[in-house]
């Protein structure tokens, strides 16, 4: 599988001498072609779909300040974990990189890993998802379910200018290409950070949307269910989580911070389910921005929800 760069120094940390107390940084191999089915972390270090749509840049540094976040933590898997190195986008060729990151999942995919994929802005979505339809496409119209925790639809029209807002408009677009059904959920919407358009557009296409202020202790079980039954509905799910569905004082370090978000404790409840329906494939997690973190808290945020969802205990 071909990557353009690859480094394991993120992967250092603490080491406690008591038996049975590993952290990811000692668990983390480099992913090998003889490598064993496992979690494979593939890295986007890429600001273009950001700075294209006036976003604040620094998202390239996603991947490596979510490896050190991850890599403290403490192992809780039966299965391996690998490395598989950054796609990255140095020459504002956004669409290649796309390309090329379609390329990497699908590869991970097809020898039988579970892509977990770093980004990145949220451009990272097109490029993730081409890579799980190009696995799947072989079977005749692949009901995709599209689960994005999100403060945003990122549903611009592609037409003007293909960026971080754009990428499931350019999916739903490629659904109608190849006649598959365009299965799509964004949970956690800020209605102040959307506008009229967007609303539309996520009703024109049929969008499953609950809001920022939808989510709360009360409605959490309802929620749960609904996922179920979205999740029944679909051969297979990807997951994407921008990292600005959380509040700005748990995520500061994005491009659009949250004024009000929805909050880590009910996030993980939502994700657990997800989890246990077993049809998630693909999972990616986007527009983390180190350059406007806060004592890496909103790494730590990412690196915590990934934890939550490739523990075993
Ligand atoms: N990735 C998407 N980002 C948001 C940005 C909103 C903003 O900068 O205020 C969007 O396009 O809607
Ligand atoms: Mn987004
Ligand atoms: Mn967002």
């Amino acid at each position: 599988m071909r990557v353009d760069q690859f480094c394991m120094d993120a992967w250092t940390g603490r080491v406690d001498p008591e038996a049975d107390s590993a952290r990811w940084h000692q668990r983390v191999q480099p992913l090998a072609d003889a490598s064993q089915p496992g979690l494979a972390l593939l890295g986007f270090a890429c600001d273009e779909g950001v700075q294209r749509n006036h976003g604040r840049i620094g998202a390239a540094g996603g991947p490596v300040a979510i490896r050190k976040a991850l890599a403290n933590l403490a192992w809780h898997r039966d299965a391996p974990a690998y490395d598989a190195g950054d796609i990255a986008c140095d020459d504002g060729d956004l669409e290649a990189a796309q390309t090329r990151l379609a390329y990497a999942v699908r590869a991970l995919l097809d020898a039988g890993h579970q892509p977990l994929v770093l980004g990145g802005g949220h451009e990272v979505a097109y490029g993730s998802w081409s890579g799980l339809a190009g696995h799947l496409g072989k079977q005749p119209a692949p009901r995709i379910g599209i689960i994005n925790f999100d403060a945003h639809f990122d549903l611009r029209d592609p037409a003007h200018v293909r960026s971080s807002g754009t990428p499931f408009s350019q999916i739903a677009d490629q659904c109608v290409a190849r006649d598959w059904p365009f299965r799509y959920a964004c949970l956690g919407i800020s209605r102040a950070s959307n506008t009229r358009a967007l609303f539309t557009r996520a009703a024109e296409l049929d969008v499953w949307v609950r809001e920022d202020r939808d989510i709360s202790e009360s409605t959490l079980e309802a929620l749960g269910r609904e996922l179920d039954a979205f999740a029944n509905d679909c051969d297979a799910l990807y997951l994407t989580l921008d990292i600005d569905v959380l509040p700005a004082c748990e995520a500061p370090g994005v491009s659009a911070p949250a004024a009000r978000g929805v909050a880590i404790s009910l996030l993980e409840p939502l994700l657990l389910r997800l989890k246990a329906s077993g049809k998630v494939r693909l999972i990616d997690v986007a527009e983390l921005n180190p350059l406007h973190d806060i004592d890496n808290r909103t790494a730590r945020a990412a690196a915590r929800l990934i934890h939550v969802l490739t523990s075993s205990d």
